[in-house]
């Protein structure tokens, strides 16, 4: 956050538009919903290896790998949801334990435990480019590890069920999810960032970047997180 503070006396004039760089269509679909017209973004749909550790740290390091990629503004993030009981793991593992043991066996490994609060922590990271080091915003929902209720279209939405609701994510009505998740509050601070710093990006030059057939993005899919 001390390079926003920095940055916010002037205006940065920047030459390409920033990407969003991720293989998930859902978490596209939801950073668009957010976003609105804040932000202007482009997508690439990218598998980006992770590190190993803390959130703050794998988002990080993706957002690194991605400005290599794209040789220009990146966003990207990392989503993780932490039991309580289990000192935050799953964590960032959650992909992996989802993929192998899915809804029932998340609320399993609470069985033994009395305690089934948890927290679903969105970190994202922006990178300038390459050369420039990524600044992190985290945001945090609470709420709790649930028996499935819900569509099955996202993740472990049907299992988490902020405070304060009686429905999980996957029951609410998208735009309830969205007014407050876990990244709709990284991506306030995100936009508070942008906002500060005065960030001009000059969204023609990805058009004419293209037609030149210079985009790095041209070869992969972009706009294809889809
Ligand atoms: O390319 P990236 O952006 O990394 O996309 P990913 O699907 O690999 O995502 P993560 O590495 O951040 O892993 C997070 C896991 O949590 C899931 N997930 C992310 N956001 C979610 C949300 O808001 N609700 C439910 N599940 C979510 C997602 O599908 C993954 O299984
Ligand atoms: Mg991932």
């Amino acid at each position: 956050m001390a390079a926003a503070t920095n940055l916010a006396a002037s205006k940065v004039a920047v030459a390409r538009p920033v990407t969003f760089v991720t293989g998930n269509a859902k978490k596209l679909e939801e950073v668009r919903a957010i976003l609105g017209q804040s932000i202007p973004f482009q997508s690439l749909k990218l598998d980006l290896p992770e590190l190993q550790g803390e959130p703050e740290d794998i988002s990080k390091e993706k957002a690194r790998l991605a400005a290599l990629k794209v040789k220009g503004p990146v966003l990207v993030e990392d989503t993780c949801l932490c039991f309580n009981a289990l000192k935050g793991l799953p964590g960032p593992y959650i992909k992996w334990f989802l993929q192998k043991i899915g809804h029932e066996g998340l609320n399993n490994m609470l069985m033994a435990y009395e305690d089934k609060s948890a927290y679903a922590l969105c970190a994202f990271s922006f990178a300038l480019g390459p050369d420039v080091e990524p600044i992190t915003f985290v945001g945090k929902t609470p709420g709790k590890i649930v028996p499935a209720r819900g569509p099955t279209d996202f993740g472990w939405d049907p299992i988490f069920q902020p405070d304060g609701f009686e429905q999980t994510y996957a029951e609410m009505a998208k735009e309830e999810k969205n007014k407050i998740s876990h990244r709709y509050r990284a991506l306030a601070m995100v936009k508070d960032h942008f906002s500060e710093a005065g960030y001009v990006f000059d969204t023609d030059a990805s058009t004419k970047r293209k037609r030149e057939g210079k985009d790095v993005a041209k070869n992969g899919d972009e706009n294809g997180a889809n």
